[in-house]
């Protein structure tokens, strides 16, 4: 096939750009990324030749070899992984193929200071190399195929792609052609000191010079080493390459279990929420192997959903080696792995969470990734005591800081028997709510949940410790048996009289009819003069909003909801005073719908009539300015 020139997909080009023209401040990372990739080859042909050993041929013992040639300034990276034909070439090195990262950098700023150091988060892979090279020749052949292909581009918005005899007889060779600034990449001390510092930790050996046979790096598998031998920078290093991260470890885990089953751990919890954390498919990062051999990333079952924000490798002593992706479907050793690893995680998350003098860091964590340990409480039945241990909430009384249910549990008022929370989109929005006035003015404790899944775990955990749950947006207040710490002048403050309040309350049902489902004097506000709340055993507010939200419940089955007024309001008192007099229904009409408009408004939904408020409330004002 002749030579055929194609273009990068145009992120691809962006990505390009800013790696050519800005530039992070450690070039030599390109290197790391390549020696990943190389090294990420051996491992699926590892795999590859378990079903296939013809695959191998007689070249069976994997390596790496980096060759610097000063007079043609080139650096040249050799693997004898599975290489790529044409289509992996175009695919692979002319796309972005991790949608997360595709999408991220679709929408990057085009300021390019922010967008570097953005991209710093995640890398750029195989393009670091136009970092230190102006031109790269890709000569691949695939494992198990006849022809070899030659890929070539200056990273200026295009490639070429062309058959090459020159390709090696298996895998791939990285040419770079080294820019004059760069030339520090071709000598052999500098590129030995970037291996050890970034690679050490491959499990391939890492040849530097055309003929050595000496390895630079140690070239076993980090995880079977022990850990008294094993620096915190190594654990870094494969924490990066592993993970396809570039933040710094939060937690480390390595642990070796022998028993029912036998197996080694070396799982790390990132510092910084990856970009695919909500992804729907809520994918996990840690890699299955079977004695050292590499079998797949997408062991689905090894590790549960809400703890997918875990990078690294589990590497099982009792699974065959011969274990096909579809066989690892309902195995029971794959059942028993995933038990070890999740009372491992949780039982560190809690060690973590259990001491004080670790509060700010397990605090970075929780803000990280809280959200998606409390899928948890209602997927995994069998740990819920361990999650509810773990949680963590802002509320009402806690001035930021992060509080846990025994905290909260310990700081409840004499006849306070409920945890209660509220549920809203924003802290600052919910804080504010009328809702939680009376709870505030008593000191009652109000757990601010602004997590989406937040209303789902809720509803299904429903009780710890003996203590229900309850929404502070959801039926009767009960604050009145709650000694609190309410300041005397609150008692004092003048309410409408019961027989007013009464009037003002029939008269509102009456006007505002199927709007709503009740009128009632409220115990939970003290500033604001309204509120909506949902009935008992109604569906709560927020949960109701963000089902209509997804289109998970159809306009007209959401349930009304129960208007509360506050009898110690000015406005109140006075609506109340009038609601006695004659002609009062029809004299306070438009005072009964902006009440519920207003109400409305405080809770953030979009008014069902704005006209017909804005006409009313001008009349109010025109009549108030005489
Ligand atoms: N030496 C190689 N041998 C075989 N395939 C390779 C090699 N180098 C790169 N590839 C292929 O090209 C793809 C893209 O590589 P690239 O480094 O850009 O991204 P990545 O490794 O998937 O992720 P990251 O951005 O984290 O490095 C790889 O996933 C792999 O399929």
């Amino acid at each position: 096939m002749s030579e055929e020139r194609l273009s990068f997909q145009a992120e691809v080009s962006r990505l390009l750009d800013i790696v050519a023209h800005s530039l992070y401040s450690e070039k030599e990372v390109f290197l790391r990324e390549l020696i990943s990739n190389a090294s990420d080859a051996c491992d699926r042909l590892r795999y590859a030749a378990l079903t296939d050993g013809s695959l191998l041929g007689d070249d069976r013992d994997f390596k790496i070899r980096i060759v610097a040639d000063k007079d043609a300034k080139t650096l040249t990276l050799i693997d004898n992984g599975i290489g790529m034909n044409r289509q992996d070439l175009v695919d692979n090195l002319g796309t972005i193929a991790r949608s997360g990262t595709s999408a991220f950098v679709k929408n990057l700023s085009g300021d390019s200071k922010k967008d570097v150091s953005l991209i710093g988060q995640f890398g750029v892979g195989f393009y670091s190399a136009f970092m230190v090279a102006e031109k790269v020749e890709v000569f691949s052949r695939k494992a198990g195929e006849a022809t070899g292909w030659r890929w070539v581009s200056d990273g200026q918005g295009s490639f070429t792609v062309a058959e090459d005899e020159a390709a090696p007889a298996r895998g791939t060779r990285i040419v770079m052609h080294i820019r004059e600034a760069e030339t520090e990449f071709l000598e052999e001390h500098r590129l030995r000191h970037v291996i050890k510092t970034y690679s050490d930790h491959i499990a391939v050996p890492i040849l530097l010079g055309a003929e050595t046979t000496d390895s630079v790096n140690a070239a076993n598998a980090l995880w079977t080493r022990s850990k008294s031998e094993i620096t915190e920078e190594q654990y870094k290093e494969f924490y990066h390459h592993v993970g396809h991260a570039f933040d710094e470890p939060w937690l480390t885990l390595h642990w070796r279990a022998e028993g029912v089953i036998e197996y080694t751990g070396l799982l790390f919890v990132p510092q910084q929420r990856p970009f695919d954390l909500f992804d729907p498919r809520r994918a996990h990062h840690v890699k299955l192997y079977v004695r050292r051999v590499f079998i797949t990333d997408e062991a689905e079952g090894l590790v549960p959903p809400y703890l997918r924000f875990l990078k690294g490798v589990v590497d099982s002593e009792d699974l065959p080696l011969n274990v096909s992706r579809e066989m690892l479907q309902n195995n029971p050793v794959l059942t028993k792995l995933k038990a070890g690893i999740v009372k491992r995680v949780l039982g560190d998350l809690n060690k973590k969470a259990a001491d004080p003098e670790q509060a700010a860091d397990y605090a970075r964590f929780w803000d990280a990734f809280g959200a998606v340990l409390k899928e948890g409480l209602y997927e995994d039945y069998a740990h819920r005591d361990d999650l509810l241990k773990l949680l963590r909430f802002r509320t009402t009384e806690s001035k930021g800081e992060l509080v846990s249910l025994a905290t909260y549990i310990s700081r409840m008022k004499e006849g306070q028997d409920a945890i209660y929370y509220i549920t809203g989109d924003e802290k600052s929005a919910v804080e504010k709510s009328p809702q939680v006035e009376g709870f505030r003015a008593k000191g009652v404790e109000v757990l601010l949940l602004t997590d989406p899944v937040d209303e789902f775990w809720v509803g299904s955990v429903r009780e710890t410790d003996g203590k229900p749950f309850k929404s502070v947006t959801r039926g009767g207040a009960d604050l009145s048996k709650i000694k609190g710490e309410e300041k005397p002048e609150d008692e004092k403050k003048d309410k409408a009289s019961d027989g007013d309040l009464s009037a003002l309350t029939a008269l509102l049902k009456l006007t505002l009819g199927e709007e709503v489902k009740d009128v009632r004097r409220s115990e939970r506000l003290t500033d604001s003069a309204v509120c909506l709340v949902a009935d008992d055993g109604d569906m709560d507010i927020h949960l109701q909003r963000l089902l209509k939200q997804h289109g998970q419940l159809g306009a007209d089955a959401a349930s009304k909801r129960v208007l509360e007024i506050n009898p110690g309001h000015p406005l109140i008192r006075r609506l109340a005073e009038k609601a006695t007099q004659d002609g009062a229904a029809s004299s306070l009409e438009d005072a009964a719908w902006l009440l519920l408009d207003q109400a409305r408004i405080l809770e953030g939904e979009t008014l069902p009539d704005p006209l017909s408020f804005a006409r009313r409330m001008a009349a109010f004002v025109e009549k108030g300015l005489g």
